[in-house]
């Protein structure tokens, strides 16, 4: 599934923020380049919705949206929130845009306010655009762009000036982007897109399970996402074993109790019957963890669905 295992190979999820119109996608195009395969815009069943995967002879590079980020906050509760930035700590790298033809106001400090509260992912900012301004101005837009590291406590690891359009510095963005990922093997078969049609089936599987025996008590209201799946590294070929975390979303506190039951009694029997079904699947001895986590509500709102790949 993943490609042979390589000394000093890196790969990991980087996620591009910023407000609207600040260059993201057209950024995350001419970091794909010809060599990529752009993915749809469609939900996936994780989280974290794949948008083009560099694939490089010492590296992978995964370039993820994150939910909630492009949308105005005041919409989400807190449980939302804590969803939210559960995902932004599954990122290796976020990486802000600036766009350098603006500049740096309210709405950049908003989102990296919110960026500052997430400790695990490397930060780094990219000025955007940078065709589009004189050399005095993009000094400028830099040492603004630091300025609010220091007021808002973020250590960019990497200021880094580009043009997506003229095709200015990406290559180093993306050399500079793939030293900061952990060492690890590539996540996806060289050349390969996004979809991962085996992680859709392990979450079924897992809903499934999870829903047997409970169907009238929870209806439809459990959606499963399957957070990581990954062959454990070191293993004979002979004795693989597929590492996956995966989430139960529930709609209501009282439904997590149902789920769990008691002392974690059907969470347990919902794991070992989910498990031997998914190693069945891939062929490979599989360790399962399973969380439940609350999504108040998330039938009725279309930003959750969408997050949840529905
Ligand atoms: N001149 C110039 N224009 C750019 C550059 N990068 C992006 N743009 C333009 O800026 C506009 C917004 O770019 P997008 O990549 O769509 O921005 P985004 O951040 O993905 O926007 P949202 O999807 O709204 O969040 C588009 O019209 C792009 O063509 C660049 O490097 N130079």
């Amino acid at each position: 599934m993943t490609a042979p295992e390589q000394a000093g190979f890196r790969s990991g999820f980087v996620s591009f923020v910023g407000r609207p119109n600040a260059g993201k996608s057209t950024l995350t195009n001419a970091l794909v380049g010809q060599k990529i395969v752009i993915t749809s815009d469609k939900p996936q069943t994780t989280r974290s919705v794949v948008r083009g995967i560099v694939h490089r002879p010492d590296a992978q590079l995964i370039l993820v949206d994150t939910p909630g980020l492009h949308r105005p906050r005041t919409l989400l509760g807190e449980r939302l929130n804590d969803l939210v930035h559960a995902t932004w700590s599954e990122v290796d790298v976020i990486a802000m845009c600036f766009p350098a033809n603006e500049r740096v106001g309210p709405g950049d400090r908003h989102i990296a306010a919110d960026m500052a509260k997430i400790s695990r992912a490397t930060k780094v900012a990219v000025a955007t655009k940078t065709d589009l301004v004189s050399p005095e101005r993009l000094a400028r837009h830099l040492m603004d762009i630091q300025a609010v590291g220091v007021e808002l406590g973020i250590e960019w690891k990497e200021i880094v000036p580009v043009s997506s359009v003229g095709g200015s510095q990406i290559d180093l963005l993306t050399d500079l982007l793939a030293d900061l990922l952990p060492e690890g093997p590539a996540l996806y078969p060289d050349g390969d897109l996004t979809d991962s049609p085996d992680e859709v089936l392990v979450a079924e599987l897992i809903r499934e399970a999870a829903l047997e025996g409970v169907r009238d008590e929870l209806p439809h209201s459990i959606a499963v996402v399957v957070e990581e799946m990954a062959l454990r590294e070191g293993r004979d070929a002979d004795k693989q074993l597929t590492d996956i975390h995966a989430t139960l979303f529930v709609e209501r506190d009282s439904q997590k109790g149902i789920v769990i039951g008691h002392k974690g009694s059907r969470l347990k029997e919902v794991g070992q019957t989910a498990r031997l079904q998914i190693a069945d699947l891939l062929g490979t001895a599989v360790y399962l963890d399973l969380r439940v986590k609350l999504a108040k509500d998330w039938q009725r709102d279309p930003r959750q669905l969408r997050r949840l790949g529905f």
